[in-house]
């Protein structure tokens, strides 16, 4: 088999075995098979530089220490959701887009707690992947998300896109890293959010692979290509990014507050935070007949949840 079929078939072998591992948390060979076909692919690569694949997974390690993080300027503003933090200020915002909208069709998807990230696709391949920063410029933080492994280095279709969407720390690898900086004196995070941000801030991209951070991707920030958010969300699967599939359709506030209420008692048992649901009009065009506030999109709006007392919280409370 020539070198170049060799590379290929090997680079795919090692995402599909990664996928198994990371993403499905099934994986179907060893991880001594893993390595050492991993061990065969980088010395081709070192052997044939020029035919490295953009998926290859040897850009998922390697030790970039980088010296500082550079700024990026957005292409797309990246607006925050207006808060909610009662049924009532739901109300208001359904009643708000009714105004315009006769018969809104609303998509309610859980919100999750992480770090809002911005991924840039040129041909299909992560060009460059953001913080959110103020809105307009954020951090770029290509190596680091490189290493969270359930974001694909290239999509399915070669093509232009910029997604936004969250970082977030899973619970579980959340209590192994603060075991582990408890075994090593190290303080430990307050939070997953705080494990995600101060992750994503490694300027050691060994750090961050190590961690086990993931995605949950939830907007197109460039012009829709498709007519709904919930077609985003299935495109967005079929190009291989990871999209989180509890989310509804709601045509009036009973349906809204039946699904806040379902995934308020769910909530505790998720592999991940989240701390509130996300209400859209499901309708991009409408989105755009609804337009924007200085600040926030008028076509969502997010319910939080109220905030969980922390232990030390609790503790300090005078429940007498
Ligand atoms: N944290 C989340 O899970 C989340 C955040 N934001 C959005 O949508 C915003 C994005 C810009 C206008 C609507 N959706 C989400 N699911």
């Amino acid at each position: 088999m020539n070198v170049e079929l060799q590379i290929k078939t090997l680079t795919e072998q090692l995402n599909q075995y990664a996928k198994e591992y990371y993403t499905l948390d099934n994986p179907s060979v060893e991880d001594a098979e893993y390595d050492r076909l991993y061990r065969e692919l980088a010395k081709l690569e070192s052997e044939n530089p020029n035919l490295i694949r953009a998926d290859s997974p040897t850009h998922r390690t390697g030790d970039v220490v980088l010296s500082g993080f550079e700024k990026y300027t957005h292409e797309y503003q990246l607006y925050s959701l207006q808060d909610a933090f009662s049924r009532e200020e739901v109300e208001a915002f359904d009643a708000r887009v009714r105004k315009e909208i006769a018969a809104p069709e609303y998509i309610c998807e859980l919100k999750i707690d992480g770090l809002s990230l911005s991924l840039v696709y040129v041909n299909g391949v992560l060009q460059t992947a953001a913080t959110r920063g103020d809105g307009s410029i954020g951090e770029n933080i290509t190596e680091q998300v490189k290493r969270i492994k359930d974001v694909p280095l290239v999509l399915s279709e070669p093509i232009d896109i910029v997604v936004r969407g969250e970082a977030y720390l899973p619970r579980k690898n959340f209590q192994k890293l603060n075991a582990a900086r408890e075994e090593e004196g190290l303080p430990s995070f307050a939070n997953p959010r705080n494990a995600a941000a101060g992750t994503l801030r490694q300027l050691d991209t060994k750090v961050v692979a190590k961690r086990g951070l993931a995605t949950f991707l939830y907007q197109e920030a460039s012009p829709a290509t498709n007519a709904t958010q919930a077609e985003v969300l299935t495109y967005f699967e079929k190009l291989g990014l990871v999209v989180n599939d509890q989310r509804v359709f709601a045509t009036n506030m009973t349906e809204i507050w039946d699904f806040i209420q379902k995934v308020a008692t769910m909530r505790d048992d998720l592999a991940y935070d989240i701390d509130g649901v996300v209400i859209k009009v499901n309708d991009l065009s409408q989105q755009d007949e609804l337009g924007f506030t200085v600040k926030f999109p008028k076509w969502a709006i997010a319910y939080k949840f109220p905030a969980e007392l922390a232990e030390t919280e609790i503790l300090s409370v005078d429940w007498t």
